[in-house]
């Protein structure tokens, strides 16, 4: 057995790994941004897979790894957990999907993330997808949000707006400035925003014909 993603790490040298054949958006934006929401719109669409790096490490937890007590305390505290761990979730999902097309959603969330995930597997974005919103939107929206999250308190939203303004949104002027960034409204109702998605993944031949 072998997918696409085992096939590029096992390139004819041998060592290093360049992931040739895999396409890889980030989604990213702001806790409560909508990403997750968008995400599975996208899934039903373009055929991609869904990785949620919060629902990986949450996944984590719940499994009794040796790694749970550490993330969920991380994650109480709306901290970033070390990339190692993160991106062997990633790689593991990626490998388990048998797909060639993911979304990796809250990833990467700081340079640490970004700069680790892109030595580990080679894998350049094929673009960003950035969900822009208010602070004041977000913050209504995690604390109506009703998943039972230990995260969707007062408390920790304000931690995670900051992580989130000091560590993610240069990750995010990065890609920018590489020309990466697909920036979307999402302060609009649900069906609108994915409007506006779904004409980022249309290719633009497709748009000339419709
Ligand atoms: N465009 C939108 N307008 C209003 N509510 C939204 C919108 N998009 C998502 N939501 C709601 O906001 C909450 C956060 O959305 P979610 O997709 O979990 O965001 P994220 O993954 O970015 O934290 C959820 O309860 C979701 O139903
Ligand atoms: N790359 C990531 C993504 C999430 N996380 C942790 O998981 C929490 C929840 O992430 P999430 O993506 O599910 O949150 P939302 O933006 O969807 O609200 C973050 O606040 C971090 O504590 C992380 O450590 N590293
Ligand atoms: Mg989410």
């Amino acid at each position: 057995m072998g997918t696409v993603v085992d096939a590029a790490n096992k390139e004819a040298n041998g060592s290093v790994p360049t992931n040739k054949n895999v396409t890889v958006v980030f989604v990213l934006g702001g806790p409560g941004s909508g990403k997750g929401t968008q995400c599975a719109n996208i899934v039903q669409h373009f055929g991609y897979t869904h990785l949620s790096a919060g629902d990986l490490l949450r996944a984590e937890i719940k499994s009794g790894s040796e790694n749970g007590t550490m993330i969920q305390n991380m994650i109480k505290e709306g901290k970033i957990v070390p990339s190692e761990v993160t991106i062997k979730l990633l790689q593991r999902a990626m490998q388990e999907s048998g797909n060639d097309k993911f979304l990796i959603d809250g990833f990467p969330r700081n340079e640490e993330n970004r700069a680790a995930f892109e030595s580990v597997t080679g894998i350049e974005p094929e673009f960003v997808l950035f969900f822009d919103c208010s602070a004041e939107e977000m913050e209504n929206r995690l604390l109506n949000r009703n998943q039972g999250r230990e995260d969707d308190n007062i408390e920790t939203i304000r931690k995670r707006f900051k992580v989130y303004m000091e560590s993610s949104l240069p990750v995010i002027e990065y890609y920018n400035s590489k020309g990466k960034v697909r920036k979307i409204d999402a302060a609009k109702p649900i069906e609108e925003v994915f409007e506006a998605v779904k004409a980022v993944f249309t290719p633009s031949i497709d748009k000339v014909a419709a």
